[in-house]
């Protein structure tokens, strides 16, 4: 079954600068902040905001970077913020787990957004029939998608409706596909889902297709796209949600944001606060290139500095490995390999 969305409007935007764009804030948003760039959202009529950890629920961890606040504060904040906005959060099995849904969903946490990575739908399966029995809205990511075919991502997509998830997201979480790579992948989708569920596209900036991927992603038929404001995010960030507006705008392709409040939200709550930009520097661009994972970049660079080695020699060798999200220890592994070998 697909979500509820005003007929009005041809695609759903949803925003995630409160969960992408912590990777580029190293997990650092207070609730001010929170509060902030929710109420500039909700203003700008944005449908579905994402609140959580950059790595989902349960991600502050030694692993993956402490939150600054606890996310189930930020959640509560965001929930009590928003007039019309739905709060969405991420969670990853086996990094989140259904208690950290449960708290979510008691704080006021309407979206479920399930994440897997691209070959492996399987292990959100308990995790949609519990969000869809809590009355939870669900939304499946199948990450790295650029590493599977069109045809076995649809297989995974349908392991995720089968489950009760209501929209599979197609993300390029390394910013790799271009242009058709995302169309074969959406029209597969929506071949295989057909009116079971919604297809959505997720795309990230690391050789700056972001907002054209998002566009061919509609042409094939996604109805769901995500963003961030000033493409906050990880990586070189995320396809901008300002840019995307105005773009599917000129595009007549209907949205029902506020383009000028969007670009308002982007200059007034989140340029002042940013403590990195995102950019398509050296390593950035090699995750695009090489096929990494976005949020391998801080730990590349942490690493970089640590062992002495270039930061986008550690992320074209870790593209090699074919090392997923959940393995961010090997990046430290490969960087003392190369810091052997010099
Ligand atoms: C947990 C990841 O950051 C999810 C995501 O946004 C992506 O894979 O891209
Ligand atoms: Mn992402």
């Amino acid at each position: 079954m697909s979500p509820v969305m005003d007929p009005a409007f041809d695609i759903r935007i949803t925003d995630t600068t409160l969960r992408d764009g912590s990777h580029a804030m190293s997990h650092k948003f207070t609730v001010q902040n929170v509060r902030d760039i929710v109420r500039a959202l909700d203003d700008a009529r944005m449908e579905v905001i994402e609140v959580t950890h950059g790595d989902g629920l349960g991600g502050s961890s030694f692993n993956y970077g402490f939150s600054l606040v606890p996310e189930l504060e930020l959640i509560k904040a965001a929930v009590d913020e928003a007039t019309q906005a739905k709060i969405a959060v991420l969670l990853l099995p086996g990094l989140g787990t259904i208690r950290d849904l449960d708290q979510a969903f008691d704080a006021g946490a309407k979206v479920a957004r399930i994440a897997t990575h691209s070959t492996e739908a399987d292990i959100s399966i308990q995790h949609f029939q519990h969000a869809r029995k809590l009355g939870m809205e669900t939304v499946g990511f199948l990450m790295l998608s650029h590493r599977t075919s069109p045809e076995e991502l649809a297989k995974q997509a349908r392991i995720m409706a089968d489950a009760g998830c209501e929209c599979v997201y197609v993300v390029d979480s390394a910013g790799a596909l271009i242009l058709d790579d995302v169309s074969d992948r959406v029209s597969a989708l929506v071949a295989e889902l057909g009116d079971d569920a919604q297809v959505g596209f997720h795309g990230h900036q690391n050789l700056a297709f972001g907002v054209a991927n998002s566009v061919y992603a509609v042409r094939a038929g996604a109805k769901q796209i995500d963003g961030t404001l000033l493409a906050l995010g990880a990586g070189a960030g995320n396809a901008p949600t300002e840019v995307l507006a105005a773009a599917f705008d000129k595009l007549g392709i209907k949205t029902g944001v506020d383009i000028q409040a969007l670009m308002s939200a982007a200059e007034d709550a989140v340029k002042p606060i940013i403590t990195r930009m995102p950019i398509m520097d050296r390593a950035s661009i090699m995750q695009g290139y090489a096929g990494v994972y976005s949020s391998f970049l801080i730990h590349a660079e942490r690493a970089a500095a640590r062992y002495g080695v270039p930061a986008w020699k550690i992320l074209e060798e870790v593209g090699k490995a074919g090392y997923v999200g959940g393995q961010e220890d090997m990046i430290v592994d490969v960087a003392v390999q190369l810091a052997g070998q010099k």
